[in-house]
């Protein structure tokens, strides 16, 4: 953990809120006050009704409508400031949540924020964060009332006439065993309620994201009718619990209203005042109370249902939070030069099965590695391992004779540069993009880290370097995307480089521009490549070939073909999916051809 306004990572709701709980008690008391105040000034109208009643002077009458206001105005100033209270709780406990969370996502390795997803994080960060603010805001102060006006009401009643106080506590016990029948298969219910609004959730996704390409298949009907089915399993949920609970939901919810209540104590107060053994003002204080009585236990109920759902979201977080830090170096070393040293790596996912088992290898500065290998070998959860987004769990990786933990993240980051498969732009402008890799870079550094990376048509973008990257970088075809990130690890300029090689780009001249950018950011660099297209890495300096998590052979291009090994088969396969190419481009510059003759 390594937020302070957590001493340990939050498990439950109340965790969760412990930074603002000063904030969160005054709300809750004030709300209370809030609840005596309006309850005290019911209590006025008994009275009043008695000096009425005996024809006492008006002044005493007087007294009481001034106590009266003076309760009105307390329950009311309470409740602003209640209100107020627990806003200003709601937003610093937002700030502290979101401050707690970003820092410490910044500490986890970056394995964990590539697992879970960053949909999933931006759920918690977002979602899980505003619905606890929407909790703590609104719902907080309604603890305050929801306890107070029962436990006072009844008081009151009890001092009043105790017949007449069992009376009306006896309707409740009724109501609540009618609202537990209607709640008793709840939490599955709940469950199959929330699973069907989940599926309906992804369907949705799934339709609005894969339309671009399901309407290009089909008509998307198919899709549609997908996203029908959901709907109506979802129906059919909904109205089976309705269903199972509507009697006795009904007839509970009816027990709470104020009418049932009042017709009882009525009926019973009226045949004790005609015994001559309760008086009219005492009845009074039941007619008034009951209905508010009844009224209060409603919020409860609510309020159960959203502590359950913030529960969930405080769950959430506090996993975020308890996610142990990458664990830094008391004092960083500085690496004596290049070099890449893997000593027996072994390292499994969180499964528990190793996704790399005993890999040992030399990677001399200044020199290519390639790493090559089936799908799931292990390429790049090795390649990943270089700049820790894990750590190895036996074994050692070091740089310049340095183990990659004994260095503090800057150490390492000023080191090690990754170029990624999944080229990230913040929405920015293109410059402050590439600045990302030199934040105190110079325009005529950006200038050339960009012309290296042969991005040059930046500068035929609206704006030239000032153009804003958009969202995720759409308004810029893929391949300049590529070029940018190339460009800011070129700024950047780290002695190693590891690259996960871009396999999407089949545009040839796209390409053709991308092995240039590379060949400018790599050059006299420790370079360590996750290759995908064996023809790319012909000439480097070894091969490391990896199986099911194992280094099976290590090796220059021709020695390994010498071999007849994996990596001779890979080659094959890769020359056969060549020529299967060649010929599909070669029937394709025939069908043009064809095309363009006959118009
Ligand atoms: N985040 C993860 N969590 C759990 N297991 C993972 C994770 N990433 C990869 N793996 C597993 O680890 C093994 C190695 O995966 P890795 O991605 O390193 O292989 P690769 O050789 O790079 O594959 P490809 O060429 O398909 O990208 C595979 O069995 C994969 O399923």
């Amino acid at each position: 953990m390594t937020h302070s306004a957590f001493s340990k990572p939050p498990t439950k709701i109340w965790d969760v809120m412990a930074p603002v709980k000063g904030r969160i008690v005054g709300a809750i008391a004030l709300s209370a006050l809030s609840s005596i105040a309006g309850i005290g000034s019911l209590l006025t109208i008994p009275p009043i009704a008695a000096a009425l009643l005996s024809e006492l002077p008006p002044a005493q009458i007087w007294q009481w409508i001034a106590i009266a206001l003076g309760m009105v105005a307390i329950a009311f100033t309470a409740r602003v400031f209640a209100f107020h209270v627990s806003h200003i709780a709601a937003f610093k406990l937002e700030v502290i949540l979101r401050t707690a969370l970003t820092t410490h996502l910044a500490q986890v390795p970056l394995g964990y924020i590539i697992t879970t997803g960053s949909g999933a994080i931006k759920k918690i960060v977002q979602d899980d964060v505003k619905s606890l603010h929407a909790f703590v805001a609104d719902s907080t102060p309604l603890f305050g009332q929801a306890y107070t006006i029962p436990v006072v009401s009844l008081i009151a009643m009890f001092v009043a006439d105790w017949r007449l106080g069992l009376v009306t506590l006896a309707v409740l016990p009724v109501g609540m065993i009618f609202i537990r029948l209607a709640l008793r298969d709840y939490a599955e219910q709940r469950d199959a309620y929330d699973r069907a609004n989940e599926q309906i959730n992804s369907v949705i996704i799934e339709f609005v994201q894969g339309m671009q390409v399901v309407r290009t298949f089909s008509d998307g009907s198919s899709s549609f009718a997908r996203f029908q089915n959901t709907l109506d399993t979802f129906t059919q949920k909904l109205r089976e619990w309705n269903e199972k609970t509507q009697t006795s939901g009904r007839f509970g919810t009816l027990l709470f209203e104020p009418l049932p209540t009042l017709l009882i104590v009525s009926a019973v107060g009226a045949w004790f005042m005609m015994q001559e053994t309760l008086s009219f003002p005492r009845l009074l204080v039941f007619l008034l109370l009951a209905p508010r009585l009844c009224g209060a236990f409603k919020p409860i109920f609510t309020l159960s249902y959203f502590i359950n759902q913030a529960n969930a979201g405080a769950l959430r977080i506090g996993s975020v939070l308890a996610e142990p830090a990458l664990p830094q170096p008391e004092h960083s070393q500085q690496p004596a030069n290049a070099s890449i040293t893997l000593r027996n790596v072994t390292c499994s996912y969180s499964d528990g099965r190793p996704a790399l088992q005993d890999i040992s290898l030399d990677l001399p500065a200044g020199t290519v590695t390639a790493l090559v290998g089936p799908s799931g070998a292990g390429k790049t959860t090795l390649a990943r391992l270089i700049p820790r987004f894990w750590d190895v769990d036996h074994g050692s990786i070091e740089i310049g004779g340095v183990d990659v933990r004994q260095m503090n993240s800057d150490t390492l980051m000023s080191w090690v540069s990754f170029v990624f498969q999944d080229t990230f732009l913040l929405h920015d402008t293109i410059r402050n993009n590439i600045k990302l890799g030199k934040p105190n870079a110079t325009d005529a550094e950006i200038v050339a880290a960009a012309s290296a990376a042969q991005a040059h048509d930046i500068l035929t973008l609206p704006n030239g370097y000032d153009t804003i990257a958009g969202e995720r970088g759409t308004r810029l075809s893929g391949g300049q995307r590529q070029r940018i990130t190339i460009a800011r690890a070129i700024l950047q300029d780290n002695p190693i480089v590891v690259l996960d090689e871009a396999t999407a780009f089949a545009d040839p001249e796209n390409e053709a521009l991308i092995q240039q950018a590379i060949a400018s950011l790599t050059t006299g660099k420790t370079l360590i490549v996750v290759a995908h297209r064996l023809a790319t890495i012909m000439s480097a300096d070894q091969i490391a070939v990896l199986d099911r998590g194992r280094l099976v052979e290590c090796g220059k291009h021709n020695e390994l073909l010498a071999n007849d090994g994996v990596y001779a088969r890979l080659w094959l396969r890769h020359q056969q999916a060549q020529n299967w190419e060649l010929k599909v481009r070669s029937h394709q510059s025939a069908a043009r051809s064809a095309i363009a003759n006959f118009s």
